[in-house]
């Protein structure tokens, strides 16, 4: 019988070797741990690596083939993601679509997710995309310098346009301002430090979790907070609804939808807390790839030279681009997909969990692994995209990396599931912004060029450190 066989050999993949009990806890990276992980796969000589902590099993997939092989050929066991019990404790994985364990309501907020964000509804959104990207370069215009600041407005006021039919001016917004407070409040608490722990915190601030009273205090904060980040904006569409002008914001129709009954008796909030994760996963996510267009840009007049004469060839000069140009500006299109792939926004996806036990190529990967995704190492593959740490959409061109496209969205059954949405953001921004403005380093009092670092940020969503750059109107009458 099964029992009477003697036990399987067990053999992880490898990977730093495990102190014991606290496993490799003091080797797991703080700064930067997308190139740690990436150097541990050239040490060990694997794409497939292993680490443990305190009893957790950690398995970090630097190349895309493994994660096509796991996360996507395998997604009925690669598609939990890990139980924190922070995150528990906040009641967070009831309403947060992202960090949701897999299963039933998990299913249900995908299904809303994709019949609001489903590539042919995405449509419906572009006059309120072209009106926001036109606010924006009117704030670049303005006040170029704050680009970065005008870099987060016209994030949040998309998403906050779409979803609510808010009208958005800057990030001090009441609504934006209680979302960001949430947010904040929840990776500081729920999420502390910039790295490994944003993934799974228990592994560092173990006597600080630790649930005493300081902890449920501030838990309680964050849960009051959370509450009103979901609630004040759908207030105002549910005000919006009485009086008859619903149909202007998804959540507005969601709720119409609703009235007319057939639906589960907590359909209303399913609704209010997808409405509220499209803008917490789509917001920063959203301003760190604009923020990366500009930084590329400035570093690369070559590029921008080759786009504008793409822009003035087909649209004719100074004229803006609409949705209906995007098939025929393929090197547009490329500066889209290349922005994804010299920083992908989150370096280290949101890490999956396994839900069985399961061997790939002879190693052991235990049910409840947490599954680390290194997407930045992916897009750093030499063997696809040759000189890696060049912006060059050039590469986008030919066929031979268009499998390797995009994989900045993630994976398998977790893939982003605002990536049509957020592909039509990004285009129509990097578009407009290249036909009304040239992006230069900026020069100094003494006239010489500013240097610009080429540095991101720590933490789950990685944005560069802020930099200068002058941003000029192509034409006076632009
Ligand atoms: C540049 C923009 C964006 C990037 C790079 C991005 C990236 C990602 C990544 C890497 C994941 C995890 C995938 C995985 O686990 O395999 C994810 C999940 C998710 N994203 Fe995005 N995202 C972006 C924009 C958006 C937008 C605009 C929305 C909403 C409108 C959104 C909503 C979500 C949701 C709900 C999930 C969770 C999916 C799940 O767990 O089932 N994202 N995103």
């Amino acid at each position: 019988s099964y029992h009477l066989r003697r036990p399987r050999q067990v053999s992880f993949p490898p990977g730093p070797k495990p102190y014991p009990i606290i496993g490799n806890i003091l080797e797991l990276p703080l700064g930067k741990p997308w190139e740690t992980y990436a150097r541990w796969g050239r040490i060990y000589g694997s794409d497939i690596l292993h680490a443990q902590a305190l009893g957790n099993h950690i398995l970090i997939i630097n190349s895309h083939k493994i994660a096509k092989d796991l996360l996507e050929r395998r997604a009925q066991a690669y598609s939990d993601r890990p139980h924190i019990p922070m995150i528990e404790l906040l009641d967070w994985q009831n309403f947060n679509t992202v960090l949701m364990p897999y299963g039933g309501l998990w299913r249900r907020h995908r299904h809303i997710f994709q019949r609001v964000f489903r590539r042919d509804i995405i449509q419906d959104y572009h006059p309120i995309l072209l009106t926001k990207t036109n606010e924006f370069l009117q704030n670049l215009l303005v006040n170029p310098d704050d680009f970065i600041l005008h870099c987060r407005t016209v994030s949040a006021a998309i998403v906050m346009k779409v979803v609510y039919n808010l009208d958005i001016k800057s990030p001090d917004d009441r609504y934006v301002v209680l979302a960001e407070r949430a947010l904040l409040a929840a990776s500081e608490n729920l999420l502390p430090g910039s790295s490994i722990v944003n993934i799974f915190p228990a592994l560092r601030h173990l006597p600080s979790w630790f649930p005493g009273c300081r902890f449920h205090r501030v838990a309680e904060a964050c849960r009051k907070m959370t509450l009103e980040m979901r609630q004040a904006p759908s207030n105002v569409v549910k005000q919006a609804v009485r009086s008859g002008q619903s149909s202007s914001s998804i959540l507005g129709r969601l709720f119409e939808e609703c009235k007319k009954g057939g639906k589960p008796a907590d359909e209303e909030k399913v609704m209010i807390d997808v409405a509220s994760i499209a803008y917490a996963g789509g917001a920063d996510t959203t301003v760190s790839s604009v923020t990366t267009f500009f930084l590329a840009m400035a570093l690369n007049p070559t590029v921008q030279e080759r786009a504008l004469s793409e822009l003035d060839r087909v649209l004719g000069p100074g004229c803006l681009p609409t949705f209906e140009d995007r098939a025929s500006l393929p090197y547009i299109e490329a500066i889209y997909h290349e922005v994804l792939r010299w920083h992908p926004a989150v370096p280290l996806c949101v890490p999956h969990a396994t839900l069985e036990d399961d061997v790939y190529e002879g190693w052991t990967i235990p049910k409840g692994t947490v599954v680390i995704p290194n997407i930045w190492a992916m897009t750093r593959d030499e063997d696809i995209f040759p000189d890696p740490e060049t912006f060059r959409p050039e590469r986008f061109l030919s066929d031979t990396a268009i499998l390797e496209k995009d994989l900045a969205y993630g994976f398998g059954r977790r893939v982003c599931a605002g990536s049509n949405f957020a592909s039509a953001t990004l285009w129509i921004i990097i578009a407009s912004v290249l036909s009304k403005f040239t992006i230069t380093r900026a020069r100094g009092l003494d006239g010489q060029e500013i240097d610009i670092a080429t540095e991101f940020t720590d933490g789950a969503i990685s944005h560069p450190k802020p930099f200068k750059c002058a941003i000029q109107p192509r034409s006076t009458k632009a």
